[in-house]
């Protein structure tokens, strides 16, 4: 095969297993991700989502298994579930978390923090001095994501960017993160939810029990089949909780 036909990968992982005491969360898991890609990893509840996005993002040795890297300087960011940020900081000061490390001098900082805001909603933009833990559900996802972004990152990784958050959130998360792919950016979704996610990624894994069920196109039937036999879910409308 050439090269060509080949897209080349930015982070893969090889045989993937991570037991906790009595639960095997994941079982020889081996997946690779594009360059440039919008991937998506779906899958129940239980799965091992997280799990893989704390082991893709290099948060979690597993039990077995590695993860490979294009290249050794190959920024990988995740976005973790739940919005951790830190409540009683300010927006502003949260972004500044996220550029330590960039190795940015004072005015490249200030020149990320204007760069990363430019791409966030009003809101943000506005909260600047307030304490992170005055924003809305769907505010902190992307401020979650905004802090991200601060390291300028190669691949995004984002565990339940929609969890909790109204369609409308959802969606604006959702075209963020088509932006940055349209600059290059990789972005691996994972979701228990299909809907948006679908709508957006051009390469699927799911993920059943630990192990994955398919790894291909998003769209066809063969996803189709997968995503019903994994009881990957929808969002149903009205379902959401409102942010
Ligand atoms: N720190 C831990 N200690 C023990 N068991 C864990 C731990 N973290 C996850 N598990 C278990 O591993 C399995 C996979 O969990 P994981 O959170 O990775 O799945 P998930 O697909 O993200 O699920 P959900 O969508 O419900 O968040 C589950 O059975 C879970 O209870």
């Amino acid at each position: 095969m050439s090269s060509a036909s080949r897209p080349e990968k930015v982070l893969a992982a090889q045989g993937i297993t991570q037991r906790y005491s009595g639960v095997l969360a994941l079982q020889d898991v081996t997946l690779a991700i594009g360059r440039g890609s919008f991937s998506a990893i779906l899958g129940p509840n239980g799965a091992g989502k997280s799990t893989l996005a704390l082991v893709l993002g290099g948060m979690l040795e597993p039990t077995a298994g590695r993860v490979l890297r294009a290249d050794a300087t190959a920024r990988i960011c995740l976005v973790p579930e739940g919005r951790r940020l830190f409540g009683q900081l300010s927006v502003r000061e949260n972004l500044l978390l996220g550029g330590y490390g960039a190795k940015l001098d004072r005015r490249g900082i200030r020149e990320r923090i204007d760069e990363v805001l430019a791409i966030m909603p009003r809101s943000i933009q506005e909260a600047l001095a307030r304490p992170a833990v005055t924003l809305s559900g769907g505010e902190r996802q992307m401020l979650a994501l905004g802090r991200a972004l601060m390291a300028r990152p190669d691949v995004i990784l984002l565990d339940e960017p929609s969890l909790g958050l109204a369609p409308v959130l959802i969606d604006q998360v959702y075209d963020v993160l088509a932006d940055l792919h349209r600059q290059g950016t990789t972005i691996v979704v994972i979701e228990q939810m299909a809907t948006y996610a679908l709508e957006y990624a051009r390469a699927l894994v799911v993920l059943d029990r630990g192990r994955v069920v398919y790894d291909g196109p998003a769209s066809g039937a063969a996803a189709e089949q997968a995503l019903k036999a994994g009881y990957v879910g929808e969002h149903q409308p009205g379902a959401e909780v409102i942010a």
